[in-house]
């Protein structure tokens, strides 16, 4: 199937082209370099850069929705100048789903932004500078999680939470994915409420004026999202994958399956060079494996199996250089590599293959990066660490494999949407070539489903049910709801109120069975109600919040007849579930541990909570059953061996805190969680 120029209608009007040479002078102009938009950015453009309305743009990678944020960014510089004091007292917040995508475009505003405008960027991600910084910046790049956190102490943080006058949502169909979907609802959520609450309209705050933008891969729902945002329809946008700038041909091939998920995934290792020298034409191509140990493996087999399938144009970027002084060039290219593996990989393959992962240190990424920009690298075996966002020079994009490793206890996961539109978003960049190729490797069982991801046919789904007690919960602490018409009036604003009046079928477990949407529209934002206050109740019972009959009271301070109303308290359980992100089952777990408990039976209790609980890998379990021997506590519990992600927390926190050597690299893993846990049993 090829997915290129518009062949099809899409949801807005065209047929024109803006020149940004006539639409802007200035400053602004010199922000992109390019001066024709095309008919995605054409259409879009104007509600961006010249209202304030919220907008929600559908459209496939490549197609250029990155300057619809910046438009937007612009719109606030223009507001300073026509204020005459150019004082920038608002902030604008970028959300990304992941930390290199923050990174990344970082790095790109900085530069045009900082140095052009006198903005100030700061990542505000697990591992970026302090507040103070954050502070002191217009635009904040961060994650759904980390901005979440943050913002539930709103009110002791209104200098920054105040000033936020702008969201801007990248890649925002990961609104469909747990966990980061449910925290990006919640975070847009207290937005919402945040905006019109007495103490940011009594100041006259920026957040008072919030605007949300949201960039999102193609949807058939983008509707939903645009209501849920509260953008008029002429500012929700949606554009097919005809709109490809690139034209992308999509080939999703399904291989029998094997016995086990492992061999099958050799199995497609094994198919791979085939693959490639079918559909590459010998061009730069980008294979992603489902993790580190495959990446490599596939790398030094390809660069075993020689130029024969495609690969090895060693022409290309390298200006026709041959022979021996040729040979000298790349060792000296290569001779900053740190990873021994990688360089003997570059110097026997003639620097025509690669490997890319989170493993090798960040000079290690940049360079094999850089070499394949340049042309150097022709094949580049990555993990997904390749997938965000970066403008590759691949013609072609392999999936190899559409499930992926997440340990013992969890087992295989299928690739999210979003990683697969990202991936196959890789090839066909524009700038590059003139089409692409994405190939997606896969199960027969599963080849459906994939094409219909690749064409944008999956529908986003609310992921709030997966987090709704730790939701309202932080409501109730960061004081949004502090009675059930606010607790009712935080459901109405969710996205999953409009998807279950949408499709209530996909919400069985909240609603009653054979709910249908023929029922009116009331009676399902009832049986959401009911489902709240369900929540609430279980809530209570564990002491997490507390629910108090008031009596309304008239001006001057009277009791009024008739008028009760139910308050919700947040209790210290509550609060510390907040501050610390643990989820409600943490705090059952260690609220159901007896008072009495001996300090064995309270660590183990700790380590049973999800937080705590990382998968086993199989090459963990000899480095962790050899700790087990070291550590204080295991035979009173009748630990023999480490086959649980509990057992795992066990054996580590005790190594941490006895101070024993952890030798197995993935196992030095951060203990805070543990402490987060500490922290829990300190306050209860
Ligand atoms: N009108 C244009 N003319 C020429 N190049 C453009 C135009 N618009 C965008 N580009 C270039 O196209 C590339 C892709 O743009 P951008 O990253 O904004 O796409 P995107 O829709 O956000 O896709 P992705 O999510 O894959 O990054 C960038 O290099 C950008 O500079």
């Amino acid at each position: 199937m090829i997915f290129g120029p518009n062949r099809e209608p899409c949801s807005q009007p065209l047929g024109f082209a803006v020149d940004l040479d006539r639409e802007l002078g200035g400053k602004f102009r010199n922000l992109w370099p390019y001066r024709i938009l095309n008919e995605v950015q054409s259409a879009f453009w104007p509600v961006c850069f010249n209202t304030d309305h919220n907008v929600v743009i559908a459209a496939p990678t490549g197609v250029g929705k990155t300057m619809a944020l910046e438009a937007a960014i612009c719109r606030l510089l223009q507001e300073d100048e026509g204020t005459g004091n150019g004082r920038k007292t608002w902030k604008a917040v970028y959300v990304a789903p992941v930390k290199a995508l923050c990174q990344q475009r970082l790095v790109d505003w900085q530069r045009r932004f900082g140095t052009r405008f006198g903005l100030k960027c700061a990542e505000l991600t697990g591992d970026s500078a302090g507040m103070r910084e954050v502070a002191a910046s217009q635009i904040i790049l961060t994650t759904p999680e980390k901005f979440d956190a943050v913002s539930r102490d709103w009110r002791d943080n209104l200098y920054l939470l105040g000033s936020v006058r702008l969201v801007l949502i990248d890649e925002a169909h990961f609104l469909g994915e747990d966990p980061r979907g449910s925290a990006l609802e919640a975070l847009i959520c207290r937005l919402k409420i945040m905006k019109s609450h007495k103490v940011i309209m009594d100041k006259g705050l920026p957040a008072s004026k919030l605007r949300i933008l949201a960039a999102s891969a193609t949807l058939p729902n983008v509707e939903d999202i645009g209501r849920w945002l509260e953008a008029p329809p002429e500012a929700i946008f949606n554009f097919d994958y005809t709109y490809r700038p690139v034209p992308l041909e999509i080939h999703v091939l399904g291989y029998a399956n094997a016995s086990n998920p492992f061999l099958f995934q050799r199995t497609l290792e094994g198919r791979a060079p085939e693959v490639i020298g079918r559909y590459s034409e010998g061009k730069a191509t980008l294979v992603f494996c489902g993790s580190k140990k495959g990446a490599e493996a596939l790398a030094t087999k390809l660069a075993g199996a020689g130029s024969g399938f495609g690969f090895g144009n060693k022409q290309v970027g390298r200006g026709g250089m041959q022979g021996r002084s040729q040979q000298r060039l790349e060792a000296e290219r290569f001779s900053n590599i740190q990873n021994h593996k990688l360089k003997d990989l570059l110097l026997t393959s003639d620097g025509a293959v690669a490997f890319h992962h989170a493993g090798l240190t960040a000079e290690d990424r940049t360079c094999v990066e850089t070499l394949f920009q340049q042309g150097v690298v022709r094949t580049l075996c990555s993990t997904s660490t390749l997938a965000q966002g970066i403008n590759s020079p691949a013609f072609l994009a392999i999936i190899l494999g559409t499930t992926f490793w997440r340990g013992t206890g969890t087992g295989y996961e299928d690739l999210p949407v979003s990683a697969v539109l990202q991936m196959i978003g890789r090839a066909g960049r524009p700038g590059y070539d003139d089409r692409g190729v994405a190939v997606i490797m896969t199960s027969k069982d599963k080849d459906l489903m994939y094409m219909s991801m690749a064409e944008g046919q999956e529908v986003v789904e609310s992921q709030l049910p997966a987090r709704f007690h730790e939701s309202l919960n932080a409501e109730v602490c960061s004081n949004v709801i502090s009675d059930l018409g606010d607790a009712i009036r935080w459901l109405r604003s969710t996205f999953l109120w409009v998807r279950t009046h949408r499709n209530p079928d996909y919400y069985t477990a909240l609603l009653p069975r054979g709910t249908v949407c023929r029922d009116a529209d009331n009676s399902i934002g009832e049986y959401l109600k009911a489902y709240m206050l369900r929540i609430l109740a279980e809530l209570e019972a564990e002491n997490v919040l507390r629910l108090e009959k008031t009596v309304g009271l008239s001006r001057d301070g009277a009791p009024i007849e008739n008028q009760e109303t139910e308050t919700i308290v947040p209790l210290v359980a509550g609060r510390v579930m907040s501050k610390t992100l643990v989820s409600f089952e943490t705090i059952k777990i260690l609220r159901a541990v007896p008072s009495d408990a001996s300090l064995e039976d309270l660590l183990y209790a700790c380590c049973g909570c999800p937080e705590v609980c990382n998968p086993v890998r199989k090459a963990e379990k000899r480095p962790l059953n050899d700790l087990l021997k070291r550590v204080r506590f295991s035979k009173g519990l009748g630990i023999k061996k480490c086959t649980h992600p509990s057992h795992k927390a066990f054996v580590l926190v005790q190594a941490c805190l006895g101070n024993l050597e952890i030798v197995d690299f993935t196992l030095k893993v951060c203990d805070n969680p543990m402490c987060l846990i500490s922290s829990v049993c300190a306050e209860e």
